[in-house]
C-alpha cells in the first residue's frame, strides 16, 4: 500500500535530516515512531503526507510510483495520507461539525474550505464519523471549547472524512492525560482493526508505542536504526535511539 525507499531530505544549505530511509506499511498497520529530539520523526511524517518536498527517494502509494506519475499522484496522497500536528488546527470559533465538514487545508480544495458549502450527504457523513469517534455530543460545540483528546478525535474524524487512508500523527498524546491518551490511541488501534487505515504515529514518550503499535522505527539522526514487530525494545535497541 506504502513504500518508501531511500527517503533522504536535505535542507537547502542546511544539514540532512532524512537520510536513506526506506520502510512499508499495509493496510491496519499500526506503526510507531521513536526517536530524540531532533532525529527527523516530524519530517519524515511531513514527507510521507507531502508537505515536504523530498531531496531523493522514491514513493509508491496503492500501486502508483507518486514521483513518475505527476501532479494527480501526489493530490490522491495529500488527499489520502492526512498529516495531524500535535496540536491539531482546527478553527476556533466553529463547531465540531463545521470543522469535519469543511476539512483540513491539505485535504480540501481552497474554494471549498472558502465557501462553507454544505451537502446533505456531507452533513450526513460528518455526523456519523463523528458519532464513530464517540464525539456526537461535541459535534454542535465550537472547537475552541474542547478538550486535548476530543480535538485529536475531532481531527481524526475530519481527516476519515476527506478520504484519509493513512493517518500520520504527530505526538498525538503529549500533554493529555493518562486516560484520554488511552482513549485517542485505542481509537485509531480500533480503526486499523476495524477499517484497514494505516497508523504511523509520533510515540516517542513513556511506553505508548509499546502498548498500541504492531512495529516500532527508530531514527536516530536522520537514519533508520530500528524496525521491531510484535515486541517490546529491547534495553540495547533503546540505546540506540
Ligand atoms: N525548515 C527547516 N529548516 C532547517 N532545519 C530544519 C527544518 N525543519 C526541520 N529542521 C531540522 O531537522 C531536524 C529534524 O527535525 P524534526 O522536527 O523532524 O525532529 P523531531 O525528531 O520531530 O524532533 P522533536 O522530537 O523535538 O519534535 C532538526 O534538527 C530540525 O532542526
Amino acid at each position: 500500500m506504502l513504500r518508501i525507499q531511500r527517503l533522504t531530505k536535505q535542507i537547502p544549505g542546511g544539514p540532512k535530516v532524512l537520510d536513506q530511509v526506506s520502510f512499508e506499511a499495509q493496510p491496519g498497520d499500526f506503526i510507531a515512531i521513536k526517536g530524540s529530539s531532533g532525529s527527523g520523526k516530524s519530517m519524515l511524517l511531513k514527507c510521507l503526507s507531502l508537505q515536504e518536498n523530498w531531496t531523493e527517494g522514491s514513493y509508491y502509494f496503492d500501486g502508483t510510483d507518486v514521483f513518475k506519475q505527476g501532479i494527480m499522484a501526489k493530490r490522491k496522497v495529500r488527499q489520502q495520507v492526512a498529516y495531524l500536528e500535535e496540536k491539531p488546527f482546527l478553527f476556533p470559533t466553529k463547531t465540531g461539525l463545521k470543522n469535519v465538514i469543511i476539512g483540513s487545508v491539505s485535504q480540501t480544495p481552497a474554494w471549498r474550505r472558502w465557501t462553507g458549502m454544505i451537502r446533505n450527504d456531507d452533513y450526513m457523513g460528518a455526523m456519523e464519523m463523528i458519532e464513530k469517534r464517540g464525539l456526537i455530543d461535541k459535534a454542535h460545540q465550537k472547537a475552541s471549547t474542547l478538550s486535548g483528546g476530543e480535538r485529536q478525535r475531532m481531527a481524526v474524524a475530519r481527516a476519515l472524512v476527506h478520504g484519509a487512508k493513512v493517518i500520520a500523527a504527530d505526538e498525538p498524546v503529549t500533554g493529555l492525560d493518562p486516560h484520554t491518551a488511552d482513549q485517542v490511541l485505542s481509537d485509531l488501534k480500533a480503526l486499523c482493526r476495524d477499517q484497514g487505515v494505516i497508523v504511523i504515529a509520533v510515540l516517542s514518550q513513556g511506553d505508548w508505542a509499546e502498548r498500541f503499535a504492531d512495529r516500532i522505527i527508530g531514527l536516530n539522526a536522520g537514519k533508520l536504526v530500528l524496525d521491531v514487530k510484535g515486541r517490546r525494545l529491547t534495553e540495547r535497541e533503546k540505546q540506540l535511539l
